[in-house]
């Protein structure tokens, strides 16, 4: 992950002042997901999990207070340049140089992974090994460079500094890399509303279903409801203000939009 923050110039876009982060900004239409989007912008969709997130933060709340929490989050999401439906938003020449490139590159680089695992879980299926290829050309993934900010302990005893609510990706496969801070967790399929935490292990990644493979397989492969939550104080952390930055870098792959399949 230090090598990826390196390669994809993220550590370095994060590190930006904000108005100069600002020179390449998300639209305000969520429909466009493209560029830079300041912390607690995006908003996940909650989901049927929340009386657990809020229950964990801070103890029983009254359902309307579920809207509260907010992610403690700025992201930089790219694409394919050839999908002309959700062009990409990039910095202007010489504020990051070699940014969109090694974006692309490695956007390109994590297709032909994609292609991979699509094989694999077809040939597990018993279906033919290109079935779910065919429908996956690579144009209409996404790229997303993630950077939870170091945060004040204090605030965690509200229930909106949750770092991303418990949620599954609405696609067909998220390829996740995550560094050594921790706090992502999946939910138990067999337990619901149960998290198990994902150990980061250096050099691997975390692969997990989106809705889409659900629906697709009937069910036979559920969604991964997951969430990144604070990582608990150690006692070794005394008295330490704060909570660790955590960068994550989340490859959203998805069916073609022109796809009979996708409507
Ligand atoms: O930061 C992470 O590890 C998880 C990100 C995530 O779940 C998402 O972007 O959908
Ligand atoms: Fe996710």
């Amino acid at each position: 992950m230090e090598y990826l923050k390196k390669r994809l110039l993220s550590k370095k876009l994060f590190d930006l002042p904000p108005e100069v982060k600002q020179l390449a900004p998300h639209p305000p239409s969520g429909a466009h997901h493209r560029g830079y989007s300041a912390p607690g912008r995006e908003k996940v969709k909650q989901f049927r999990t929340d009386r657990v997130d809020i229950d964990d933060a801070q103890g029983a709340k009254p359902d309307d207070e579920v809207e509260i929490l907010r992610d403690m989050k700025e992201s930089f999401e790219s694409g394919s340049e050839r999908n002309e439906g959700m062009p990409n938003i990039w910095y202007p020449d010489g504020v990051i140089p070699g940014f969109k490139e090694s974006c692309l590159d490695f956007y390109w680089t994590l297709y032909e992974t994609e292609k991979h695992i699509l094989r694999a879980i077809a040939v597990g299926l018993g279906i033919e090994e290109e079935f779910f290829v065919q429908y996956h050309s690579g144009g209409d993934n996404q790229l997303r460079l993630l950077h939870y900010p170091s945060i004040e302990r204090a605030l965690l005893k509200h229930a909106d500094s949750s770092r991303i609510p418990s949620h599954s990706d609405f696609c067909t496969l998220t390829i996740l890399f995550q560094d050594s801070v921790g706090g992502l967790e999946v939910e138990d399929q067999h337990s619901r509303g149960k998290f198990i935490p994902v150990a980061p292990i250096p050099s691997s990644i975390v692969v997990n279903a989106g809705d889409f493979l659900m629906r697709w397989t009937n069910d036979v492969i559920l969604s991964t409801v997951h969430r990144v939550r604070t990582p608990i104080p150690s006692e070794n952390d005394g008295d330490a203000q704060d909570i660790p930055d955590r960068y994550s870098i989340p490859y959203v792959g998805s069916v073609n939009d022109s796809d009979p399949a996708q409507r």
